[in-house]
């Protein structure tokens, strides 16, 4: 009698709820074929390769689709769709989840993770601390160009060039700057081991996230990290993310701050701008701050020594542009890109090719009202992908997309670039929600690839071939590989 008074209110649950996924899915973008609880994780996504299953989908149900991971999210692949509907304040939300809970350490906290009007202030404020620290003093770009200098110092004080692991001088290239920005100070290069554990930890962390297979898990049902095996993979993975919050909590509270004083770091800033705000929601943005802004630069710098390697002859020709604009001995600044039009059109392929932010559903979007996609009316707290990662390799404009050729971007003249190719390359996604640190990030690309490729010559080991497969996780990583390198 018990198991009947039981099983009778479960079972209408359950069909009531599968009625429901049902009557939510036909009314939304045609997609394939779900379950609910699992969505389509069953038949055809496969985290991490979440990219393979959204290209194939695509080529079989169009630029909209609705795919189940497990909730349904809305997935666009045109650049014009994803332009108009990221361009609207309507989109801005984002998914509350439970993997959020890693760097949040306030509700609605931190820029990434938030959404409503405390994100819109964070986010103002970062973009805003960023570019006075960059405006007219021009500080951030000088903090970029002393980390090049000293990078290219340290790579080349190196006894034995011909068997080289750029990866953490491009590292510490990085790490610094974003250290230098959020507690204003940089590590020498040789005497940077609190960093680079740090970094090597936060690596890890990330890696975990995306590759185990318990993270879809409790993506899809939060509680399952309560059930004791989960709960241990959990509380380590949390245990990696709590060494950044501690490194960026020892860094913040040591900072000192004197409110007459002209700030100098984020810190500072933060703490005369917004008395009224917790200590946990400085952490949560400096965390998130630093988590952005330098394992994404690296990852993409990375990348072009790989592709550089690889294409020896875009290689020469990029030195060639730079040796005839910048001395031998300067470091670059932002005013010589202009007159680079070729070193512009390297980076741009670089990061069309080897877009490192492939699908991350941390950073899908959520409508916050309902609203109309492509014709299809598409209800409030609806998710939403824009899948620009596809979108960069498949839009017709770019032509051979696999084909690594920056000659693409430039028009007959040889010096002008093609807007309508530029426009379309948007590897900080587009819109209300774009990354809030592309300025910084395209200043740290700028100077750090031309400092290499004009003071080294780089190759691949003698008879080695340079692997392009990406190791694949949240963030599309290369796999570690050694140089030949040569002073030039
Ligand atoms: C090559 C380097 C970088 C790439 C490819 C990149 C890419 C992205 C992407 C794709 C997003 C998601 C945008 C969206 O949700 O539509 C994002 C967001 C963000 N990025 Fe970056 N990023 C880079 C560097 C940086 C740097 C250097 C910083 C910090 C200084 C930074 C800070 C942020 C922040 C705070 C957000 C959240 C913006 C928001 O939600 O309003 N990123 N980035």
């Amino acid at each position: 009698m018990l198991a009947i008074l039981i099983a009778i209110p479960l079972l209408t649950f359950i069909v009531w709820e599968v009625f429901l996924f049902y009557r939510r899915r036909s009314t939304l973008p045609p997609g394939p074929f779900a379950v609910p609880l699992f969505g389509n994780f069953i038949n055809e996504i496969t985290p991490p390769l979440f990219h393979v299953g959204l290209k194939r989908l695509s080529a079989k149900f169009g630029n909209i689709f609705t795919v189940h991971m497990p909730y349904p999210v809305v997935n666009i692949t045109d650049f014009e769709t994803i332009r108009d509907v990221f361009k609207s304040n309507d989109a801005t939300g984002r998914m509350h989840n439970v993997l959020l809970e890693t760097t949040r350490l306030c509700e609605n906290g931190g820029i990434v993770n938030s959404d409503g009007p405390e994100w819109q202030e964070q986010r103002r404020f970062a973009i805003s601390t960023l570019r006075d620290f960059g405006m007219g003093k021009n500080l951030m770009e000088e903090k970029v160009r002393l980390s090049a200098r000293n990078m290219v110092e340290f790579i080349g004080k190196q006894e034995d060039l011909s068997n080289t692991d750029l990866r953490w001088s491009i590292q510490v290239f990085v790490a610094n700057i974003i250290n230098e920005f959020l507690f204003g100070f940089q590590y020498p290069f040789d005497d940077c081991e609190t960093l680079m554990n740090f970094v090597l930890g936060l690596n890890k962390a990330i890696e975990g996230i995306s590759r185990s297979l318990l993270m879809p898990i409790i993506f899809m049902l939060p509680w399952a990290r309560h059930i004791p095996f989960v709960r241990y993979f959990w509380r380590q993975h949390q245990q990696r993310f709590q060494k950044m919050i501690n490194y960026v909590s020892v860094q913040a509270k040591a900072i000192k701050f004197d409110p007459n004083e002209e700030p100098t770091c984020y810190v500072q800033a933060f703490q005369l701008n917004n008395k009224d705000k917790r200590f946990e929601q400085l952490l949560s943005c400096c965390s998130e701050l630093f988590l952005a802004g330098q394992e994404t630069t690296t990852t993409t710098l990375r990348w072009g020594m790989l592709l550089l390697a690889k294409h020896q002859e875009v290689q020469d020709k990029l030195r060639e542009e730079i040796h005839s604009k910048i001395d031998r001995d300067e470091i670059a600044s932002m005013t010589d890109k202009m007159k680079m039009p070729y070193t512009a059109a390297v980076i741009n392929e670089v990061q069309r090719v080897a877009n490192i932010v492939a699908f991350n559903p941390v950073l899908m979007h959520r409508v916050t009202v309902d609203t109309t996609i492509g014709g299809y009316h598409i209800p409030a707290n609806t998710l939403i992908n824009g899948d620009f990662h596809q979108m960069m390799k498949s839009d017709p404009l770019f032509v051979d997309p696999t084909r690594f050729w920056p000659e693409r971007y430039l028009a007959e003249d040889g010096v002008t670039l093609r807007k309508e190719l530029v426009e379309r390359t948007i590897p900080f996604s587009i819109g209300k929600r774009q990354c809030a640190g592309e300025g910084l990030a395209r200043t740290e690309l700028f100077i750090g690839l031309v400092s290499l490729i004009q003071n080294f010559r780089i190759s691949p080991l003698p008879g080695k071939e340079i692997d392009l497969e990406p190791i694949y996780a949240n963030i599309h990583f290369p796999k570690p590989q050694n140089f030949r390198l040569e002073k030039i």
